[in-house]
């Protein structure tokens, strides 16, 4: 298949900066239709923010960040002192200020908001919330009443432009041989295609010898490449395994790897799994956000443990007692005072810790970050051999920019085939306008990953694909097997023919739970969808956030039925999962959670990635004219750049595309409730 043209680098970037510009603003545009007029109470009851507070303590929290404590203020607060509900959660960006009069106008509040700090929740309390608060804001002098509220997350947005603009202000003599391949302006350097018999690569001494020939074979290959090699990973096919294994023969090479994934959990996921190894590994990345598991690496952790880090505490011990004397102090002066011994005291304590961190990241072997974390200032001047970005197919390709200014090299992990990452401006009306005016590349969106990109640039020759699959039962791997990866999936033996009858606990063999795949079919029933026009008549608010989205009463009982029999049959609802495309099909089947603690319910972009024993996926589409919306969606896949080997997409290959998601979830028993006749149509 010959390759697609190259790509000009400018004209990427801009087309980039102007099409992440419009996802801000339909990411603004859906916020602010929900809170048409923001006063804190308003928010507070969004669940945005949190009222009537005072702050009861301050301290020097992890990494020198001056911490908050806010509780309740007494004279507002109930008996118990505890908080009001909210929906504010640990890791969320927040402000906190002095809060406005009740009566205060908008642009009143805007005006407080710039006196107030950022900071981002580290720690919630029944009675109070903490925050650390952001480095630019630390000598926060707010008394009396203080509110906090959520704030939207915009550095992921400021460091994806920050990586745009530079790309697009290079000239073609910046370009490393890197970049060049990445754009197509050059060809990847060639790799032998068998290297079972390559001179080094060929004998290889396994870490974990249980690895099978797929992924020895994509570990080869991402070895050898010299830029770029994409591990193409189908479910549950050992993605993250064969990753482990990779960057383990690159700490063996002596090579520096970077690690980055477009989620904590996708990092975290990873350092959970170095971690027994006993390689000096590093994670960066704020700890309130991190699992509790992986904290032990993290830097902010490490800085505080390690000998080159006593000398930061010193300062810090320093600066807390002063931090605590200026709760004593009632002049004006003295306060000012403090401030500014405070303020010498945190440039030497960034001083110390920024040397103690540039020690800490040169001698870590392996250093992973979320992408848009390694934008951080710790990675500033840090080189590294390899980029390794896991889940790259659910990452936008600006985010992955922000690690692979730096690279030589980069392995991407990832799936094209399941679902690209969700973007809101193409459903929105924004569109797309360069800042400078210049032109911007038709047809191209978000969407379009990075992995798809080089695929369709190079072809297959610069990717390995997994194919031993150790989650579905054969018969359920089958269909999205042929349809989507080219038959070339195979089930591991010990799953090929798990069925419920064979959970490790006592199951009855039924003709629900002795069968892998049921298809309950709809078809000539009188079963047929409604949309949200004939659900929710004049409740507008609600139709906006459900969209057009459909429901079909009959299928949710058909749903609540049949898993009565499975669970009668003993399949405990922790192991059965119900997924349907549609958000108001989801809230008809809500009631299921009171009958059936523990079942999950999730709509198909929410699920992909979590296996079940068992799952049960309703189409809800039916209706005499086979339209099946978004079930074919063609906007799922139109402007995607076309991974090489693919065809124009019928209504059924999009069909099968958002269906595998939800297929390729079950291990035991998939189930699907339709109406054959609309999605055959
Ligand atoms: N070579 C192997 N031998 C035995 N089991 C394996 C092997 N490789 C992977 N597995 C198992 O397969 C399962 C899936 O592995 P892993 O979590 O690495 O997959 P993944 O492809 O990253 O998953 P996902 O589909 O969720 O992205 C795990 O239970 C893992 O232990």
């Amino acid at each position: 298949m010959a390759p697609s043209e190259p790509v000009d680098v400018e004209t990427f970037a801009r087309t980039q900066l102007a099409l992440l510009d419009a996802e801000l603003q339909s990411e603004l545009q859906e916020t602010s239709g929900l809170i048409a007029n923001p006063s804190p109470t308003t928010l507070q009851r969004a669940g945005l923010a949190i009222t009537n507070l005072t702050i009861s303590a301050q301290r020097t929290g992890l990494g020198g960040r001056t911490v908050l404590e806010l509780s309740p203020d007494s004279a507002t607060a109930n008996a118990s002192g505890e908080l009001p509900e909210h929906g504010i959660r640990t890791g969320d960006i927040v402000l906190v200020s002095e809060q406005p009069a009740g009566s205060a106008k908008k642009r009143e509040i805007k005006d407080v908001e710039k006196k107030g700090a950022r900071g981002v929740v580290i720690k919630v309390k029944k009675d109070a919330v903490l925050v650390a608060v952001d480095e630019e804001k630390e000598d926060v002098s707010i008394t009396g009443r203080v509110w906090l509220v959520k704030l939207a997350d915009d550095v992921t947005h400021r460091r994806m432009s920050r990586q745009m603009e530079k790309l697009q202000n290079m000239t073609e003599s910046d370009y490393s041989m890197f970049t060049r391949v990445l754009f197509g302006l050059s060809t990847p350097s060639l790799v032998q295609k068998d290297l079972s018999s390559h001179p080094e690569y060929g004998k290889m001494e396994w870490i974990d010898p249980s690895l099978n020939e797929s992924q020895k074979d994509a570990i080869r290959f991402a070895l050898a490449s010299k830029e770029i090699a994409l591990i193409h990973g189908p479910p549950g096919t050992g993605k993250t395994h064969t990753l482990i294994e990779l960057i383990l023969q690159m700490v063996k090479r002596d090579l520096r790897v970077l690690v980055c994934g477009p989620s904590n959990i996708s990092v975290d996921n990873i350092v959970e799994r170095l971690s027994p190894h006993k390689i000096p590994i590093l994670r960066l990345g704020h700890p309130a956000r991190l699992l509790p598991s992986v904290v032990g690496h993290s830097l902010d952790v490490v800085t505080q443990t390690s000998e080159a880090g006593l000398i930061v505490k010193d300062v810090r011990s320093e600066m807390d007692a002063k931090q605590a004397s200026i709760k004593k102090t009632r002049s004006g002066k003295e306060r000012k005072a403090i401030y500014t011994d405070l303020k010498v005291l945190r440039k030497e304590y960034r001083e110390r810790e920024k040397r103690c961190v540039s020690n800490l990241v040169a001698g870590s072997k392996v250093v992973l970050a979320t992408l848009h974390g390694a934008g951080g200032y710790q990675l500033k001047d840090a080189a590294f051999d390899v980029v390794i970005i896991d889940e790259a197919s659910q990452a936008l390709e600006a985010q992955c920019w922000v690690p692979l200014l730096a690279a030589k090299k980069t392995v991407c992990a990832g799936d094209h085939l399941q679902l690209p990452p969700t973007i809101k401006s193409t459903k929105s009306k924004v569109k797309p306008i360069a800042k400078d005016g210049g032109a911007i590349i038709k047809g191209m969106t978000l969407e379009t990953t990075l992995f798809d990109r080089l695929l369709s640039l190079h072809g297959p020759s610069i990717k390995r694909m997994l194919t031993t699959q150790y989650r579905m039962h054969e018969k359920i791997m089958r269909f999205p097997s042929d349809e989507l990866y080219e038959s070339k999936l195979v089930a591991a033996d010990h799953v090929k023919q798990r069925l419920l009858i064979d959970l490790p606990y006592q199951v009855e063999n039924t003709e629900d739970t002795n069968e892998p795949v049921i298809f309950i079919d709809t078809q000539g029933g009188d079963y047929p969808e409604k949309s949200e026009d004939d659900n929710t008549s004049k409740k507008t608010s609600k139709r906006s956030l459900l969209d057009d989205s459909k429901s079909n009463e009959m299928e949710a009982a058909l749903v609540k039925q049949y898993v009565r029999k499975l669970v009668d049959a003993g399949v405990k609802p922790e192991d059965i999962a119900v997924v349907t495309p549609y958000n108001a099909q989801l809230a008809l089947l809500a009631p299921l959670k009171e009958s059936f603690p523990g079942i999950e319910l999730g709509s198909v972009d929410g699920f992909q990635g979590r296996e079940k024993e068992a799952v049960i996926v309703t189409l809800v589409r039916s209706n005499s004219e086979g339209e099946v919306g978004f079930l074919g969606e063609k906007r799922r896949l139109n402007g995607k750049s076309l991974p090489y080997a693919w065809k124009p997409p019928s209504v059924a290959v999009m069909l099968m595309q958002v269906q595998t998601v939800a297929m390729t979830r079950p291990k035991r028993s998939l189930t699907i409730i339709g109406d054959s006749d609309t999605v055959r149509k």
